[in-house]
């Protein structure tokens, strides 16, 4: 069986044992979208076939030999939104962006592919039906973890968005005051590639962002074709700027940490004969293809070495302007490849699969902020205070805690199903897993374990992690040789918390509203 797509450095293993160097590969996760009512009243049969957890073998109709392709992470149709939120490591990439990094998600495929789905969850049954919590998609998951984690962090952050759209080539402002237009895109030293005069709105709540949302997909073009009733005309890009004032400010007057997150729903590729698209539909897939095309361009040569370092012709299309610094520049970026498992698709599924391979072999050199905010040992960081367990991990007893609880069942408890530890965890004991409470003696104590050990280790951006391992994973912990001012914020870090502490020793530590706010860390 030939197999294809598994690049030089197995995704898996950089995930497990860290970069080698400061480049990061992106990262594909494909999606298998379960067969339609249509293809299965028309008796299509399957042509895909997952086998295990990153390997998809496509059998070619005619019966000639197998041919397999290894990502991230494979997710065939029976896989539910959860767990496709889940296997992305979506959560890693809000860490990384709470830390100052711009990080990106998109989502790429052939037209009914299933991409919006995944983004967004279906389209409304009707005016004024809520869409299930069950079938919502990456980005309100996302949303509701963002919010909550915000919520336990004790530090001031400021959350605002945008969302526009490529429309025929066109920039348009989804969340414009009035009717959207066509906005410039430029280029400057500093930021890059921007569109000028963008709105950005400040939002505090997750109900507040959800609206957003809402309103820029009801204005996003969209029509019907033979292969989608509610077919994007237009590539979407969401994002969300995350700014984070440090605690303690390294230096008086420092500017607030400035990290993105931003959510791509590229338009699909389109074979025009298949969707019999005319007039209107057909300029709209011409534009569509021919940026897509641009994309493709771009990530091929970027894979090219002798090309890499020479001229990348971003400049293309909006489409690959506004990308660029999450393909070739300082983003951690996270593609996530649609397919429809139906053999009358199998052309342009073979073309997505080899679009997505090249993508995965793409590095990028994700930048560390100028000044990295430090964990603390609130359940909202990656490992926990208590046990030591990254928080995600299966044996964590607070990994519940840092899952938004509006999605999924809960236990008489109150922790969300997924969260709990499978039957075979051994026990964790933890005196207490309630958020937030007043800092007792002894969460001073653990702060101050927390700070030596980040002394020592600190955790590193690369992309996003794969789904849940076995028991025996371990932690992804690096080296913080490229964070700089690391050293000198721990150091910081740790005199502001040993003077706590002997303080401490001499009479209780005093209550919250006795700190002044630039000296303390986070509360817990
Ligand atoms: N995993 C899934 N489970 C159930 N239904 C799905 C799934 N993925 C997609 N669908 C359904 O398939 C149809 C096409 O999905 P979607 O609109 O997300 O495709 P798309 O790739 O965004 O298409 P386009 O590029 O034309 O916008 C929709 O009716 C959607 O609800």
């Amino acid at each position: 069986m030939e197999e294809r797509g598994s690049p030089d450095g197995d995704p898996a293993r950089s995930l497990e044992q860290g970069p080698e160097g400061p480049e990061t590969p992106i990262q594909v996760v494909l999606r298998v979208r379960p067969m339609s009512a249509a293809e299965l009243r028309r008796g299509e049969q399957s042509a895909l076939h997952c086998s295990g957890t990153r390997t998809l073998q496509v059998s070619p109709p005619g019966g000639g030999p197998d041919v397999a392709f290894r990502f991230g992470a494979v997710l065939d149709g029976a896989r539910t939104q959860e767990d496709v939120f889940r296997a992305c490591g979506v959560r890693r990439l809000g860490e990384l962006a709470l830390r100052g990094f711009s990080c990106t998600v998109f989502t790429f495929g052939q037209t009914g592919s299933g991409k919006t789905y995944t983004l967004t969850g279906p389209p409304p049954q009707g005016e004024g039906v809520p869409v299930p919590p069950n079938l919502a998609g990456i980005m309100q998951r996302t949303f509701a973890w963002l919010l909550d984690r915000v919520r336990h962090l004790g530090a001031p952050v400021t959350l605002r968005a945008s969302y526009l759209e490529i429309y025929n080539e066109q920039v348009r402002d989804l969340l414009s005051l009035g009717a959207p237009r066509p906005l410039p895109v430029r280029w400057n030293k500093t930021q890059g590639f921007y569109v000028e005069q963008l709105r950005v709105v400040e939002f505090g709540s997750l109900g507040a962002l959800m609206e957003l949302m809402q309103m820029g997909l009801s204005r996003r073009r969209s029509s019907a074709h033979s292969l989608n009733q509610a077919s994007s005309r237009s590539h979407a890009l969401l994002t969300l700027y995350i700014s984070r004032q440090t605690m303690p400010p390294v230096d008086p007057g420092e500017p607030p940490v400035g990290g993105k997150l931003c959510f791509v729903d590229l338009a699909g590729s389109e074979k025009v004969a298949a969707t019999g698209s005319r007039g209107e539909l057909m300029l709209e897939a011409n534009s569509i293809n021919r940026s897509l095309l641009a994309l493709g361009h771009c990530i091929s040569l970027l894979l090219d070495p002798q090309r890499k370092q020479s001229h990348i012709p971003f400049r293309d299309s909006k489409l690959t302007k506004l990308l660029a610094d999450s393909l070739g520049g300082h983003g951690v970026t996270l593609m996530v490849a649609c397919v429809s498992p139906s053999v009358q698709c199998l052309p342009e599924t073979l073309s997505t699969l080899r679009y997505a391979s090249r993508a995965q072999r793409v590095t990028t050199r994700p930048q560390a902020p100028k000044a990295l905010p430090p964990l603390c040992s609130c359940p909202c960081c990656h490992l926990c205070p208590l046990c030591r367990a990254p928080l995600t991990h299966w044996a964590c007893p607070h990994r519940g805690l840092q899952l938004p609880q509006v999605f999924g069942p809960k236990t008489p408890g109150g922790l969300a199903l997924s969260a709990q530890p499978p039957p075979w965890a051994p026990p964790c004991n933890s005196d207490s897993a309630e958020f937030p409470r007043e800092r007792s003696h002894s969460d001073w104590t653990r702060t101050r374990v927390l700070a030596e050990m980040l002394m020592r280790e600190e955790v590193v951006p690369s992309a996003p992690p794969l789904p849940m391992g076995p028991p025996d994973a371990s932690p992804v912990l690096r080296g913080g040789a490229a964070v700089p001012n690391l050293a000198r914020r721990l150091e910081a870090l740790r005199d502001q918390i040993g003077s706590s502490l002997r303080r401490g020793r001499s009479q209780p530590p005093p209550s919250e509203g006795a700190r002044s706010p630039s000296r303390v860390l986070p509360p817990c």
